[in-house]
C-alpha cells in the first residue's frame, strides 16, 4: 500500500469508492469527513448560523432581525441557535428576545399614537407569536439536547471502537489498514458480518458436479462436462442463491447447457438477456435441440406489449439495449409530443421462472442503467454466463453478485449504526435516507471486502486474504471449465498463431516515415513542455494514424474528418467515429454529443488511465482529484460517457446507405497496399491447398475491410460482410449465408461487431489485420472458429507490417504479458493500458 494511501485512509477517505461515493466526494468539494459525524455536523451548523445570523443582521441593519424569524420559520430558528450558542460563549452584545422583537418592530420606533392605536390590536398577535416563539424556542431546546445526544452518543462508539481497534492492532502488531478499521466497525454494528465469510462457508455447501442424466426433451447428446453442469446447476437452484454463474471458456457449449436446465424442469417463462449478435444463435439453438419449446424474439418496434402473450412463451429472448431501453421508459419516461411519458416496462412486470444474462459482463458497471434495469427484474433463478467473468477487475464482479442477490456480499452497510441496504440511498447527497449517517460512514462490503485488499496489494498481505474469500464466494457460486480441463470431452482440434510480417513498399515507407517522424516531433513536444497528461486525446489519435497508415495510406490520406457533426455530412452515410474516423461500429454517444466507437472509446479510455497512474500507486478514485478528468477527444471538456449504454441506432426510418471509403477513391488509379497483398497471397495459396477452407478476416477499421473486400472480390473471392449497423435478422441472414455457401470463402467481420459470442465454426481460419496492445480482444476473434463444433485444425495469423508501429505493438504485447504471468495479477486491464514508459517504446524515444 502506499504511503499516500495510507495517510489519506487514516485520514477517513474511502479506499476505494464506487461512483455513487465518489459523486458524493465531488458534491462536498473533496472535503475529508472527520471522524465524527456529529461534530462534522455541527461545523455546518454553525456555518449555517452564522449565515442565518449575517442575513437578519442585513436586513434589520443591526442585530436580529424579528421579521426575519417572522417570514421564515427556518431563519428563525437558526437564529435563536446562533444567539444562544453566542450567549453561552458570553458575548454580551446580543439582543434578548422579547415579543415586541417578533413583531419586527420595537415600540421607540413607532410614533406614540400610532402605537397606542394599534397596541390592541397587535396584543393578541403578539400574545400568540410570544407563543409560537416558545414553541420553536423549546424546538431549539430539544434539538440542542437531541444534537448533545448524538455527540455523546458518537464519542461512546467511537470509544468503543477504538478499544476494539487497539486489540486487532495489538493481536497484528502492526498499524491497521482502513479497510481493517472498517471491518471493526462494521463487525460492531452488524455483528452478523463479524464471520460473514466463515458462516458462509459453513451454510453454504460446495456442489461437487456429478453427471445428470440426458434430459429426454434435449435433440442433442450433452458432454460428460455438460451433463456435470447440468447437475450442478439444479443443484444451484435449490441451494441458497437460487442460481450462479456458469463461466466455462468461449465456445464449451454454455448456451447448449442452459437449454438443457430449462428442458428439464420445463417451466415458463424463462428470460435470456442477449448481445444483439447471439439473439438469433439462442433463438436457432432453441428451435434446434429442445422440442416443444415456444420462444419470442422481443426486439424491434413492433415488440408485443401484452404481458398475458409474453407469459405464454417457455423462453422469451432481448438484447441488454431493449431492456435498458424498457426500463428507461418505466423510470424516466420519453417524450412524446412534448410531454414526458412513462410506459411500464412488460420485462420488469413479470415474475420470470428464470432469467439468464448471456455475456453477463454487459452489466459489470453497477452504476449503469443497464445494470439497473437487470437488478430490478423479478425471477425465481437467476443466471450468468460468461467465457469472461473476470474480464477486466475483481471489481466487475461486483454487479453479478449483485444480480445474484448476493447478501451480504453486494450490500451497503453503514459504519455507525446497523443499516444497510443494496442501493446506495442519499436523496440529499449529504445524509442516509435511512439512517442519516454520512456517505462517509457507508461501505460497500464487496469493496472494503474484496475490492481493495486486492487492489491495494496484489496477491500480497490483506490482498492474499481478501483472494481466499473471493475463492470462498466462487466456490460456491461458479462453475467454470476451460478448453484445456476438458480437452478430451471436447476433442477440439489443435490450434496455432502465426505471426506473418512484411515490410512497407518504398512508397508507403517514404509516407509512413513522413506521418511517423512528424507524429514522433509532437510527441517529443509534449515530453518535453510535460504537457503528456494533457495530451492525451492528441497521443491517441497520432497512434491510430499510425496503426492505420501500416494497412493502408488511404484510410489516412483518404479519411473523413467530419469536425463537429454528430453525423457525417453525406447523404444517407453512416455514422462515423470520432476517434479513428471510420464508420462507426456499436456506436456510443458522449454526454457532450460526440459519437465513438466503443472499442476506440474504451481503449481510449484505457490508455488514458495507463498515462495518468503509475500503476498500483494511486486509487482510482485519487486519481481523478489528481490528475485532470479525461477530456473528449473532440471537443476536449470532460468526457462523461457510458461505456456500457445500449448502442447508438440511427433513426428507424432513416436509410443508412453506407458508401464508405470506396466513394472517395478513384478506383481505376487505386493501389492495395503491402498488407492487402499479403492477405492475398495467404488466401491464393489456402485456396490452392484446399478450396473448401473457409476464413474469417477481422480488422478494427471498417474502412479498411472495404477496401479488403474490394481487393478480394478482384482477385475472384467470394465473401461476405458483418456490419455493426445490421440488426439481429440481418446478422443471421449473412452468417447463415457464410455458414451455407460453400463458395463463398471469406467472411468479413469487424472486431467491434462481431468479435463476440459469434459462432463461425465453418470456419477454420483467422487473420487478423490489425493489432492491438491487449491481446484479449484478439483471442475472442480466435474463439469465434476454435469452439465445439469445430473439427479442423484451427490457425490464426496475425499480420505485421515489421517497419511500422505495429511491431513495436507485439513486442509490447510481449512484454505485457510476461509481466502479468509473472506477477499473476488479476488486473488484466493492465494490459490496455499505455504507461508513459509504454508510449516512449512506441514512439522509439
Ligand atoms: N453437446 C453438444 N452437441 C452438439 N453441439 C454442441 C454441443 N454443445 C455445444 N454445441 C455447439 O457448440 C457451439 C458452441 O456453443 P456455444 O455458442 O453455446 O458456446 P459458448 O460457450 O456460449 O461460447 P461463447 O462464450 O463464445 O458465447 C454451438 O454451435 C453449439 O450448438
Amino acid at each position: 500500500m502506499s504511503e499516500d494511501g495510507d495517510s489519506l485512509a487514516e485520514e477517513g477517505f474511502e479506499e476505494s469508492s464506487t461512483e455513487e461515493e465518489l459523486a458524493h466526494m465531488h458534491a462536498r468539494h473533496m472535503l475529508p469527513p472527520t471522524e465524527d459525524a456529529s461534530e462534522d455536523e455541527t461545523i455546518l451548523m454553525d456555518e449555517a448560523v452564522r449565515q442565518s445570523l449575517q442575513d437578519a443582521s442585513n436586513e434589520t441593519g443591526a442585530g436580529t432581525s424579528s421579521g426575519a424569524r417572522a417570514g421564515n420559520p427556518k431563519a428563525a430558528l437558526l437564529a435563536a441557535a446562533a444567539e444562544r450558542r453566542l450567549a453561552a460563549s458570553k458575548i454580551e452584545d446580543v439582543p434578548e428576545y422579547n415579543s415586541d422583537a417578533l413583531d419586527g418592530l420595537s415600540e421607540e420606533e413607532e410614533p406614540l399614537s400610532k402605537v397606542k392605536g394599534k397596541k390592541k390590536a397587535t396584543k393578541k398577535s403578539a400574545k400568540k407569536k410570544t407563543s409560537d416563539f416558545v414553541a420553536n424556542f423549546m424546538t431549539m431546546d430539544d434539538l440542542y439536547a437531541e444534537r448533545r445526544e448524538a455527540r455523546r452518543r458518537a464519542k461512546a462508539e467511537r470509544n468503543v471502537l477504538k478499544v476494539e481497534e487497539n486489540k486487532l492492532r495489538s493481536k497484528l502488531g502492526r498499524k491497521l489498514t482502513h479497510a481493517e478499521k472498517t471491518t471493526v466497525a462494521l463487525s460492531l454494528f452488524h455483528p452478523e458480518l463479524k464471520d460473514a465469510w466463515g458462516d458462509f462457508e459453513k451454510k453454504v455447501a460446495i456442489v461437487q458436479p456429478e453427471k445428470a442424466e440426458q434430459p429426454a426433451k434435449l435433440k442433442a447428446t450433452l458432454l460428460p462436462f455438460q451433463l456435470e453442469s447440468l447437475f450442478w446447476m439444479r443443484k444451484q437452484e435449490k441451494g441458497q442463491y437460487a442460481g450462479g454463474m456458469l463461466a466455462d471458456e468461449m465456445g464449451m457449449g454454455k448456451t447448449i447447457q442452459m437449454i438443457a436446465l430449462m428442458v428439464s424442469d420445463n417451466h415458463k417463462p424463462n428470460l435470456v438477456i442477449a448481445p444483439t449478435v447471439a439473439i438469433i444463435q439462442w433463438k436457432n439453438e432453441i428451435e434446434k435441440h429442445a422440442e416443444g419449446m415456444s420462444v419470442l424474439v422481443w426486439h424491434g418496434a413492433n415488440r408485443e406489449s401484452s404481458i398475458d402473450q409474453l407469459k405464454k412463451h417457455n423462453v422469451v429472448l432481448t438484447t441488454y439495449s431493449v431492456l435498458e431501453s424498457s426500463f428507461r421508459k418505466q423510470e424516466s419516461g420519453f417524450k412524446r409530443k412534448g410531454q414526458i411519458v412513462k410506459e411500464k416496462s412488460p420485462l420488469h412486470a413479470i415474475k420470470w421462472h428464470r432469467i439468464v444474462l448471456d455475456e453477463a459482463h454487459n452489466i459489470k458497471e453497477r452504476a449503469t442503467n443497464t445494470a439497473k434495469a437487470t437488478f430490478e427484474l423479478q425471477s425465481k433463478y437467476k443466471w450468468c454466463l460468461s467465457g469472461t467473468p473476470l474480464q477486466n477487475r475483481v471489481g466487475e464482479l461486483y454487479s453479478l453478485i449483485r444480480f445474484l442477490g448476493g447478501d451480504p456480499f453486494a450490500y451497503y452497510f453503514c459504519k455507525r449504526c446497523d443499516c444497510k441496504s443494496l442501493h446506495w440511498k442519499f436523496s440529499n447527497k449529504r445524509h442516509c435516507d435511512d439512517c442519516g449517517h454520512t456517505p462517509m460512514h457507508h461501505t460497500c462490503f464487496w469493496n472494503n471486502e474484496v475490492l481493495s485488499p486486492i487492489q491495494k496489494n496484489g496477491m500480497n498481505g490483506p490482498g492474499a486474504i481478501a483472494f481466499k474469500k473471493l475463492r470462498v464466494l466462487l466456490d460456491r457460486l461458479m462453475l467454470r471449465r476451460t478448453k484445456v480441463e476438458r480437452a478430451d470431452d471436447l476433442g477440439l482440434p489443435p490450434r496455432t498463431v502465426i505471426v506473418r510480417r512484411d515490410y512497407f513498399s518504398p512508397e508507403e515507407k517514404e509516407l509512413y516515415l513522413s506521418l511517423f517522424s512528424d507524429a514522433k516531433r509532437q510527441f517529443t513536444t509534449y515530453v518535453d513542455s510535460g504537457t503528456v497528461l494533457n495530451n492525451y486525446s492528441n497521443i491517441f489519435s497520432l497512434l491510430t494514424r499510425m496503426r492505420q497508415m501500416a494497412c493502408h495510406p488511404d484510410l489516412v490520406l483518404r479519411s473523413k474528418n467530419n469536425q463537429g457533426k454528430f453525423l457525417s455530412e453525406d447523404f444517407g452515410e453512416a455514422p462515423v467515429c470520432r476517434l479513428c474516423n471510420d464508420v462507426a461500429e456499436d456506436a456510443i454517444h458522449s454526454k457532450c454529443r460526440h459519437l465513438f466507437d466503443r472499442e476506440c472509446i474504451r481503449q481510449y479510455l484505457d490508455t488514458v488511465v495507463g498515462i495518468t497512474v503509475r500503476q498500483g500507486l494511486l486509487h482510482s478514485w485519487l486519481m481523478w482529484l489528481i490528475f485532470p478528468q479525461p477530456e473528449c477527444p473532440v471537443c476536449h471538456v470532460p468526457l462523461t460517457i457510458d461505456l456500457d449504454a445500449p448502442a447508438y441506432e440511427p433513426e428507424e426510418n432513416t436509410s443508412v446507405v453506407r458508401q464508405g471509403i470506396l466513394g472517395r477513391l478513384d478506383l481505376e488509379k487505386w493501389r492495395s497496399s503491402t498488407k492487402i497483398e499479403a492477405l492475398i497471397e495467404e488466401l491464393t495459396n489456402l485456396r490452392k491447398q484446399d478450396a473448401t477452407i473457409k476464413s474469417i478476416v477481422f480488422s478494427q477499421f471498417v474502412n479498411f475491410l472495404d477496401l479488403i473486400a474490394f481487393r478480394l472480390q478482384k482477385a475472384g473471392f467470394n465473401v461476405c460482410r458483418l456490419e455493426g449497423t445490421m440488426g439481429p435478422y440481418a446478422r443471421d441472414a449473412t452468417i447463415k449465408y457464410f455458414m451455407d455457401n460453400v463458395h463463398v470463402t471469406v467472411f468479413l467481420v469487424s472486431l467491434k461487431a462481431g468479435g463476440v459470442a459469434l459462432n463461425l465454426t465453418e470456419a477454420s481460419r483467422v487473420y487478423l489485420m490489425d493489432s492491438w496492445w491487449n491481446p484479449a480482444v484478439e483471442y475472442q476473434a480466435m474463439d469465434r472458429i476454435h469452439r465445439l463444433g469445430q473439427h479442423r485444425p484451427v490457425q490464426a495469423i496475425k499480420l505485421v507490417v515489421e517497419d511500422s508501429i505495429e511491431s513495436r505493438i507485439v513486442q509490447l504485447q510481449e512484454k505485457k504479458a510476461a509481466m502479468v504471468d509473472a506477477t499473476l495479477s488479476t488486473d488484466d486491464s493492465a494490459m490496455g493500458r499505455l504507461t508513459p514508459d509504454d508510449l516512449g517504446f512506441l514512439f522509439r524515444l
